[in-house]
């Protein structure tokens, strides 16, 4: 990771956004701005939550991100009230750059859905590797690294992600022929089931076949655990004392979800065997239940951890990525172009920036967050050791300084031109070091080899209500999903 930040490092230079360094004292935490304080209640948002639940603000968690952003600057601190500590917003690539270079080798993180946590632990299960801190998250986390990161081991998966895109472009005709249109909330879903099936369980779970009903079930579920977990993350946190309506629908719902997950582990483990074969290219569930080191029980706990990642957040790319695509017809051209020169090839650098530019436009995350380990300072302040630090993310990917004053545009040949470099720190869809998303290969692969199938086999139209983002633990889409295919 060292070696990452020196190369990142040397392309700040140019950068106008980086800080000019200083040999003044930091000054204090308090001094940090940040929104009116309230005695118990915290910031003065959190007053809105404390009188009731507001869907509508919770919806919009990331335009408040963004206008505290504007109102303070780049970097404010916020009073989480009720007994919670405050958490400090940056909004400065610098400063993420500052915390990522403090990380060490086990960087601690606020678990992104403290319902999931507690209800995991609460029924004695691990509460999994987005949640785990310290030498557990190393222990399960090493033991994937060589199987998830490495770009070379996820090309074993390639030919199952063929499969998946195939089935999903058979899926779509026959979607567009029954309704007109396919519905890509549920069929996005189907997919992101399919893959998880195909990498995860080593089979096909039929989503995108005789099993959709079930996948829709499935997803349906999920959805529900992240919408009310936003409203349980941002409202009163009364649920951490006493067992509230709110928490007892959540137990109900993560059960419900648990069962079914569980059973497609079992299934999948009772019939991988130990093998003395080379592991190096074998698929995941098998690699793991082949790692000595691991235990059935620590092989769940993955399986569980990157199962329940993946599915919330791939198929709301592959819908964004759509919709930029279906609403750039140009873009749509020079995709097909570039696939019809060379069919076989998987280097197709426009798709790749147009992907790019849809995880910098529809960010999937709020932010990325780290608890420092250390004293640092931050544009100018004092951050103590233990602080929760969130490094906005959205919000610097979609910066008028950082991205050429055109942030809300969809300019994929901002990634293809090599004079324009953008700021190593300001685009961050995965986050960044120990901590990157350990599905971050799969997911880029799924992309682009369905996106490509997609494109090469369809004329794609986006009409309706544009497609927006809202808060629902991450930035889910709104507006029409339904798209139409026309058979090329
Ligand atoms: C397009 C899709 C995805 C995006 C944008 C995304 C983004 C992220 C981000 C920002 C983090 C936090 C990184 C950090 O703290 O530095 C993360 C963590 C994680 N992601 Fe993803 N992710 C995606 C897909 C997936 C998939 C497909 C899987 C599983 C197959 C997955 C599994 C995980 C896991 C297990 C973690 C926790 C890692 C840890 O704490 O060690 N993600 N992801």
């Amino acid at each position: 990771m060292r070696r990452s930040i020196k190369i990142l490092a040397e392309n700040l230079e140019n950068c106008p956004y980086t800080s000019a360094t200083t040999t003044a004292p930091p000054r204090r935490f308090s001094e940090i701005p940040g929104p009116r304080e309230i005695p118990v209640i915290g910031n003065s948002r959190n007053l809105k939550y404390a009188i009731g639940t507001d869907a509508e603000t919770i919806e919009n968690y990331n335009k408040h991100l963004e206008e505290m952003y504007n109102k303070y600057g780049k970097i404010v601190k916020e009073n989480l009230g009720f007994g919670r500590k405050y958490v400090v917003h940056v909004f400065d690539p610098a400063d993420a750059q500052t915390v990522f270079a403090a990380d060490g080798k086990t960087p601690f993180i606020v678990p992104l859905q403290e319902t999931t946590q507690k209800y995991r632990e609460m029924k004695g299960m691990n509460p999994g590797l987005g949640n785990l801190n310290g030498p557990e998250w190393y222990r399960l986390r090493s033991s994937i690294q060589h199987a998830m990161m490495r770009p070379q081991s996820v090309q074993t998966y390639l030919p199952f992600s063929q499969k998946v895109s195939d089935d999903l472009v058979r899926h779509v005709a026959e979607e567009q022929i029954r309704f007109g249109n396919a519905n890509m909330q549920k069929v996005a879903g189907r997919w992101s089931l399919e893959s998880a099936g195909q990498i995860l369980f080593e089979k096909s779970l039929e989503s995108l076949g005789n099993r959709s009903e079930w996948a829709d079930g499935l997803i349906e579920l999920n959805k529900k655990i992240f919408q009310l977990s936003a409203k349980m993350r941002l409202g009163l946190p009364i649920f951490r004392l006493f067992s509230t309506p709110s928490w007892r629908k959540m137990v109900k719902l993560e059960d419900e979800f648990y069962a079914e997950v569980d059973r497609l582990m079992d299934d999948a483990l009772d019939n991988l065997k130990i093998s003395e074969s080379d592991s190096q290219n074998m698929r995941f569930a098998s690699y793991l239940i082949n790692r000595k080191e691991l235990n059935r029980r620590d092989v769940k706990v993955i399986l569980l951890s990157m199962f329940s990642d993946g599915l919330s957040t791939t198929a709301p790319m592959l819908i964004y990525n759509l919709y930029n695509i279906a609403t750039h017809p140009e873009a749509l051209r020079k995709i097909q172009e570039e696939i019809k020169e060379d069919p076989t090839s998987s280097k197709l650098p426009y798709l790749r920036a147009c992907i790019k530019e849809t995880f910098r436009m529809f960010p999937i995350g709020t932010e990325v967050s780290r608890i420092t380990q250390k004293d640092l300072t931050l544009s100018g302040y004092l951050i103590p050791a233990g602080t929760a630090v969130d490094i906005n993310t959205n919000i610097l990917m979609r910066n008028m300084v950082l991205f050429s004053d055109s942030p809300h545009e969809f300019k994929p040949e901002r990634w293809l031109e090599k004079s324009k470099s953008v700021h190593p720190f300001a685009f961050l869809p995965f986050g960044f070091g120990p901590r990157m998303c350990a599905g971050r290969r799969f997911a880029e692969q799924d992309l682009l080899t369905s996106l490509a199938k997609l494109c090469a086999n369809f004329d794609i139209r986006h009409r309706g209500e544009p497609i927006t983002q809202i808060y629902e633990t991450l930035l889910l889409p709104r507006g029409n999903c339904e798209f139409e295919f026309k058979k090329l």
